[in-house]
């Protein structure tokens, strides 16, 4: 295990998830070198042991994860670890087999997802659904639409500065490249009131290389100027160094650490459990 990693870390509200004492000490007693960062702020999200089985296989087991307000967490895993199903829990996609999800103080573990998005909780797929023949404006519009008489709505064309796709705002989807897609995606998301928690999973997926630094200056500023809740899904660690405050890792369905990105990095578990795939 890598010095100091702090499975446990002290999370909003002063609770420790993870399954060691409050406090954010590393397992065994020893006070960690580098503090991962505490975020002082009301919980907006926290999932109590929770867990989702198929036929039998246990999919998702037990997880504890906490996120405050205006924090950034990322949660990685190599593949099949289910990152995506607990997204599809959160959402409300699917329904959870054990375990609470509380948001804002409010149960919501078997509220349908159409209620969840009326409580400012918004998700973005690993591939992007957009209508070709529409045009950017005409999405954001249409996401206001929908979701007329929700409160926190992000004015059109603010959505679009926030994402800088003003300038496009007359282009059809069809034209834009894959990772303006992924913007058009976050604008109609900020349109349509998610202004509790945005779920992003994996955003860069199959955004050029080239085009995915400033995707994620766009994610970072709706973090640090927007002040956004983002729970993201990212397979790539890199992309996350100087982007979240805190990386959940997943494996076999259960939380294996969380922690800095720098920390996560450093972590033997963690450099175990991607033996095979890349971190
Ligand atoms: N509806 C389902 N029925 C049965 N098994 C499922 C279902 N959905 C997901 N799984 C299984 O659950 C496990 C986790 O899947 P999930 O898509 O959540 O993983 P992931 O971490 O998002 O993977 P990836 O990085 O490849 O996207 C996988 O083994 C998958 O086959």
């Amino acid at each position: 295990m890598a010095d100091g990693l702090t499975s446990g870390t002290a999370v909003p509200g002063g609770h420790a998830l993870g399954g060691h004492a409050p406090g954010g000490h590393a397992p065994g007693g020893h006070a960690p070198e580098v503090l991962a960062p505490e975020v002082l702020a009301p919980e907006v999200l926290a999932l109590t042991g929770l867990s989702w089985s198929v036929g039998g296989s246990a999919i998702l087991s037990g997880v504890d994860l906490a996120v405050g307000e205006g924090e950034f967490v990322a949660v990685i895993g190599p593949n099949g670890a289910g990152k995506t199903s607990l997204f599809n829990l959160i959402s409300g996609l699917t329904r959870a087999t054990a375990g609470r999800i509380v948001l804002d103080g409010a149960d919501i573990t078997t509220e349908a997802p159409h209620k969840r998005a009326r409580r400012g909780v918004g998700r973005t797929f690993q591939s992007s659904s957009v209508f070709p023949t529409m045009t950017v404006a005409e999405h954001v519009a249409l996401a206001q639409q929908v979701a007329a008489k929700r409160r926190g709505r992000t004015l059109a064309t603010d959505a679009l500065e926030h994402v800088r796709l003003a300038e496009k705002s007359e282009v059809h989807a069809c034209d834009l490249s894959h990772g303006d897609k992924r913007k058009l995606e976050l604008a109609m998301l900020l349109a349509s009131g998610a202004e509790r928690l945005l779920l992003l999973d994996e955003p860069m997926a199959g955004v050029a290389s080239g085009d995915v630094p400033e995707l994620v200056d766009v994610i970072r500023a709706l973090h640090q100027d927007e002040h956004r809740t983002i729970l993201m899904v990212e397979h790539h660690m890199e992309v996350l160094l100087g982007l979240a405050d805190r990386v959940a890792v997943l494996h076999h369905g259960a939380l294996l650490a969380i922690d800095t990105p720098e920390r996560v990095m450093a972590d033997e578990r963690v450099q175990e459990a991607y033996v095979g795939d890349s971190l």
